[in-house]
């Protein structure tokens, strides 16, 4: 393929994959297979994983450089190829080239993220034309978090995160701060004491300043880094807990104030200056319609 060609048609291009941040996250219940009921808001950051796309000629789904420490067909954007090229028995290949800038088990969703952003992609690339709402039930398959990125909104989440309803927010500025662990979702998820029956509330209370996260006491208390970056980002503004974390991170309203407080933790810990978005830069991108 010619450089022109891969212009025109979007393979080899840069795609982003951006970060959520769960503005809330309350648990209200469980299903039958053991999955808890959640009420949620994702917001979508300007932070991002970026991801290419080359054509493969024999069929075949591979990574350029495999991330480390996660074998190459278990890569959620390999798993996400497979199941489209299964879905509709497409027989092209792809080479996927992820450029790896999210932390890995932060809740921060990357990965979700990857396999959202080779889903819309490849739907486009590979000429599938799947509807959305089989896009979003593919992702869900992958992990509970796709959805919202095939979404593409900022949204209200319930079910497992796979009920949308997208909701318009201020794109404040955060800082986040990635504690030096990683926290296993699943360990959370089975813990005893972890509040499995939180009353559930409508968009106006959370909208009111009701934006608890079920998981905090149970991640702090099992990871001490947690609990220190949730001290060290409460003297700049209220810090709240992403997911069943690690990241932790606080909102501000001027992109000053973020940058002050993103500057005096810095020396100390890892940490990123983002900007909430109402609508996914990947779709931004999609909408451009250079496929
Ligand atoms: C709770 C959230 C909020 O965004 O946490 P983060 O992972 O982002 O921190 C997510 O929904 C997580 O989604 P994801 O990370 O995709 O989790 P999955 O791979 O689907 O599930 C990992 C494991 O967690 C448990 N799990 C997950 C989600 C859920 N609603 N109930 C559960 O009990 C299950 O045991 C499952 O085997
Ligand atoms: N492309 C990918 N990027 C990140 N993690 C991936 C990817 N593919 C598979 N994984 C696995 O998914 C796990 C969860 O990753 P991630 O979505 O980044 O975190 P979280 O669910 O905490 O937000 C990782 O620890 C890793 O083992």
């Amino acid at each position: 393929m010619t450089e022109v060609q891969e212009k025109v048609s979007g393979w080899g291009e840069r795609w982003p994959a951006p970060a959520k941040l769960n503005l809330m996250l309350r648990i209200t219940g469980r299903r039958s297979d053991g999955y808890h009921l959640l009420q949620t808001v994702f917001q979508i950051i300007d932070l991002c994983d970026w991801i290419s796309f080359y054509p493969a000629e024999d069929g075949r789904v591979f990574l350029r450089d495999p991330i480390p420490g996660v074998p190459e067909q278990e890569d959620l954007t390999v798993r996400a190829a497979n199941l489209l090229k299964q879905y509709t028995g497409c027989r092209l290949g792809v080479c996927i080239d992820v450029e790896k800038n999210l932390p890995m088990g932060g809740g921060l969703g990357g990965g979700s993220s990857d396999a959202a952003t080779t889903l819309l992609v490849l739907n486009k690339l590979w000429n599938l034309k799947l509807p959305l709402d089989k896009l979003m039930e593919l992702g869900l398959r992958l992990g509970a978090d796709v959805p919202v990125f095939v979404y593409g909104y900022t949204a209200w989440g319930e079910g497992v995160g796979e009920e949308l309803q997208s909701i318009t927010l201020a794109e404040q500025w955060v800082v986040v701060i990635k504690p030096d662990c990683h926290v296993n979702t699943r360990q959370i998820f089975l813990a005893e004491e972890l509040t499995r029956d939180s009353k559930p509330i409508t968009m106006r209370d959370f909208i009111a300043g009701d934006w608890k996260n079920d998981c905090l006491p149970v991640v702090s208390n099992l990871y001490k880094s947690v609990g220190e970056a949730v001290d060290a980002l409460s003297q700049y503004a209220e810090a709240r807990l992403t997911g069943t974390g690690a990241c932790v991170f606080a909102q501000f309203d001027s992109e000053e104030s973020a940058r002050e407080a993103f500057s005096a933790l810095s020396p100390n810990w890892s940490v990123y200056l983002a900007q909430g978005l109402n609508r996914s830069p990947l779709y931004e991108k999609l909408e451009q319609g250079s496929v």
